[in-house]
């Protein structure tokens, strides 16, 4: 069935994907490896606002390497619908990152217009390094060729909602990672 409103079903009633207790798990493994990774070095995380906030603000923790925050925002155009790539900077960084080991952290990798923008304006900068990290990849839906350094789980094409995830700004705050169902999206 389908009608031209969204509507907001509670997230308890949308089946889970990941728990909050598997998150947190891979997001402590991820967080091993890039201590391990940069042992003895300083990093700059840089969340892609809004979805990464959650994921930055555990991972951060799960990191026992010297580091510093900042965050970046875009807007895109229609993203998932055309493949122009149009994608604008609402904010940059604060800081710079000239010779510095950088790793962008998103909440989803899904067509990577988002990211392989990002990636090429950070390169930009001209930092030591630079990485990615995301919790979630959904490599089916790739229009442009990119891939993340880290990642917490692989997932096939399916909209999901929690730890950071929105549909229409909302269930941002669900703590697991939980499939929204596709007759609530209104289309
Ligand atoms: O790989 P892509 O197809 O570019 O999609 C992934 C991006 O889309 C979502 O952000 P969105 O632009 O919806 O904003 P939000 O982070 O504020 O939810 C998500 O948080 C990623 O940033
Ligand atoms: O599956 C998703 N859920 C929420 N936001 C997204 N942005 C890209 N893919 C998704
Ligand atoms: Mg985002």
């Amino acid at each position: 069935m389908s009608n031209s409103t969204p509507t907001f079903p509670p997230a308890e009633t949308m089946p889970i994907l990941f728990t909050k207790d598997q998150i947190a798990e891979r997001t402590k493994a991820i967080g091993a490896q890039i201590t391990a990774d940069y042992a003895g070095q300083s990093i700059v995380l840089i969340g892609v606002l809004k979805g990464a906030a959650i994921f930055l603000a555990d991972l951060a923790r799960a990191i026992n390497v010297d580091n510093t925050f900042d965050f970046v925002a875009v807007s895109s155009y229609g993203r998932a619908r055309v493949s122009s790539g149009a994608v604008k900077l609402i904010k940059d960084i604060d800081n710079p990152i000239e010779g510095k080991h950088v790793i962008i952290v998103e909440d989803i990798l899904d067509t990577g217009l988002t990211l392989s923008y990002l990636r090429g304006l950070m390169l930009q900068h001209k930092p030591a390094s630079l990485k990615i990290a995301t919790c979630l990849d959904k490599p089916e839906r790739r229009l442009v060729p990119i891939e993340a350094d880290y990642v917490a789980f692989k997932i096939p094409n399916q909209f999901v909602i929690g730890y950071g995830m929105d549909f229409a700004e909302r269930y941002r705050g669900v703590d697991d990672i939980r499939l929204f169902p596709e007759e609530a999206a209104g289309h």
